[in-house]
């Protein structure tokens, strides 16, 4: 009998990708679905539905006990005030969640199989019950250079990111496009006049950028469109920010090394940045490797890796044509280039990657937990 799979947060940004990709490939022939709301509870459930077409309240206890295996997009809200409750009723089910809040908790394992189906195995087999997606920056940088942590030859990373609004939310990305188009219609006329002169359109916008208020900044707080800002998640009082501390951690726990593991950990660390680009986190990485390897050794280790990295030749055009935001939104392609030994030494070596970060960053490593568990 097919396993009672209960979908919460599936109409919401990483939930919507997550159901596109679960249709996609065929996930949903393999379970029966009971779909949950927070909002519209006895209201009809999505096409996917089968036998079940109403939709169950998200936060009725004995709703979710009836399921199997349950998957949330909802966030670390929902997921604190509910997940707590039906563990203490007894739920002995399997909780795959893209929020945040539970990734630290010792029993729970935080899912990128490509990276680490050994560690998924392992607590499988010790009978754990809580998989949690990544930090999306960290799936990512995983998809991408996870061959070179798992050949060991990772001394110390450092990365500069370079986050897309998506990351904050649905909100956030209409909140990036109004302020593009505010300022773009702000010069519109000067844009349209080739002899206007570039630095009173230059002016106009810095004016323009730092009179936005209210609705217009509600998101973001400052003004991104135009704009960077180096700091996302919270601050977490030591000079780092959450997101920035969320590198190290993550990392070792995805690879199931460094505290708990009983080995060390591999320093991570650098600077988080959101940038005004829409769904894709790139990041500049900077290794310090434990031992000189040729460069075209790396290529090829990284290469072979997993079946959706691709090494991008280090030349500019490759770059342009395949390295960029642009070209891998919406696909499931990690692109990995800039690859080169840096000047500080054969040791040190330079990349750039790039993910969509709803896809490998959210939804992707979630389905993939649901097959693990339904072949199982
Ligand atoms: N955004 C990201 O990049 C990432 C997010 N995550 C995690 O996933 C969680 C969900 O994020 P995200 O998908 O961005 O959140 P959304 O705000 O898009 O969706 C969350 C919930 O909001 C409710 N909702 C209210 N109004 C709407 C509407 N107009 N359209 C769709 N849904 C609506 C839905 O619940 P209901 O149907 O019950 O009303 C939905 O499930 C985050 O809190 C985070 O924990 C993880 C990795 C990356
Ligand atoms: N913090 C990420 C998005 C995210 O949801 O991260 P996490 O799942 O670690 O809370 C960003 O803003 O780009």
């Amino acid at each position: 009998m097919s396993k009672l799979v209960g979908l919460v947060g599936w109409r919401g940004m990483v939930g919507s990708v997550l159901m596109d990709r679960m249709v996609e490939e065929k996930d949903f022939d393999l379970i029966e679905p009971l779909f949950f709301s927070t909002s519209n509870a006895g209201g009809q459930a999505p096409a996917m539905a089968k036998n079940e077409t109403k939709l169950q309240d998200a936060n009725d206890i004995e709703a979710l006990k009836r399921c199997d295996i349950v998957i949330t997009c909802q966030g670390g809200d929902y997921t604190n005030e509910v997940y707590p409750q039906l563990r203490a009723a007894g739920w002995k089910g399997h909780w795959i969640d893209a929020a945040s809040s539970l990734r630290m908790k010792d029993d729970a394992v935080i899912v990128l199989d490509p990276v680490n189906l050994p560690v998924i195995q392992n607590a499988l087999a010790k009978g754990g019950r809580d998989w949690i997606g990544g930090n999306c920056t960290v799936s990512c940088m995983l998809m991408g250079v996870g061959a070179l942590y798992k050949a060991g030859l990772v001394e110390w990373m450092s990365t500069q990111t370079y986050q897309a609004a998506s990351g904050g939310g649905a909100q956030h990305m209409r909140e990036l496009l109004t302020q593009y188009g505010t300022l773009n219609a702000e010069v519109k006329a000067l844009l349209d006049d080739p002899k206007s002169a570039i630095l009173e359109i230059d002016r106009k916008v810095i004016a323009k950028q730092r009179s936005l208020s209210g609705a217009e900044v509600a998101n973001f707080g400052v003004p991104l469109g135009g704009s960077l800002i180096p700091w996302i998640d919270k601050d977490l009082g030591n000079g780092m920010s959450k997101e920035e501390w969320k590198g190290m951690a993550e990392t070792n726990k995805i690879l199931g090394q460094g505290e708990g593991f009983g080995s060390p950990a591999v320093p991570v660390d650098g600077f988080c940045v959101r940038v005004g680009a829409m769904r894709c986190h790139s990041q500049a990485l900077t290794f310090k490797l434990k031992k000189d390897v040729p460069l075209a050794d790396i290529e090829a280790m990284i290469a072979a890796d997993n079946a959706w990295v691709k090494v991008v030749p280090n030349t500019k055009e490759d770059t342009l044509r395949d390295l960029t935001p642009v070209a891998v939104t919406g696909t499931m392609t990690i692109p990995v280039g800039r690859l080169r030994k840096m000047a500080m030494g054969p040791q040190y070596l330079g990349a750039f990657t790039i993910g969509d970060q709803l896809l490998w960053g959210a939804a992707e490593p979630l389905r993939r937990m649901l097959r693990i568990l339904l072949q199982a």
